[in-house]
């Protein structure tokens, strides 16, 4: 029988007062290169989801998540691999971000993010902001 691999990974939607979210672009050479995303990696063993969450901010864009709600989880079943996405929402953080790692990083009004390229596994979560006040 085939071996099921399963990836959790933790996504932050990093969103200040004025409702705009910050944004960075994926590297070249990896999966979805060029494509837009919100900040995030992949859940280690022995991790929560929330306590990856902060350390993939701080290690992507620097900043310190304060507090943060699961807003939306997606589960996404290809052949022999499940992906489960953890997206949340990040309201309150210290520190400006960046893209830490090189990546290029904006922040853009919610309305934009339809016409940048997500992976399509984000097409949800954005309906749900695009849905909210
Ligand atoms: N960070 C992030 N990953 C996403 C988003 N949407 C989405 O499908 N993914 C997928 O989630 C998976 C893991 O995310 P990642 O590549 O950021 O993982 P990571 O930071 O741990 O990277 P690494 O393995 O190079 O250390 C990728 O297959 C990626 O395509 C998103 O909005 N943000
Ligand atoms: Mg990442």
């Amino acid at each position: 029988m085939k071996e099921v691999k399963k990836i959790d990974v933790a996504i932050g939607i990093i969103q200040d007062t004025q409702k705009k979210i910050f944004i960075t672009q994926r590297h070249k050479n990896v999966h979805f290169a060029g494509f837009w995303e919100f900040p995030g990696g992949k859940i280690e063993k022995n991790e929560t989801p929330d306590i990856a969450l902060a350390r993939e901010l701080f290690e992507e864009t620097r900043i310190t998540v304060r507090s943060a709600s699961l807003l939306q989880m997606k589960k996404e079943i290809h052949d022999d691999l499940i992906i489960c996405l953890y997206f949340y929402l990040v309201e309150e953080w210290e520190g400006e971000p960046c893209g830490y790692e090189g990546q290029k990083g904006k922040w853009v009004n919610k309305s934009e993010l339809s016409a940048l390229r997500f992976p399509p596994a984000n097409d949800s979560v954005i309906t749900t902001l695009l849905l909210q006040k």
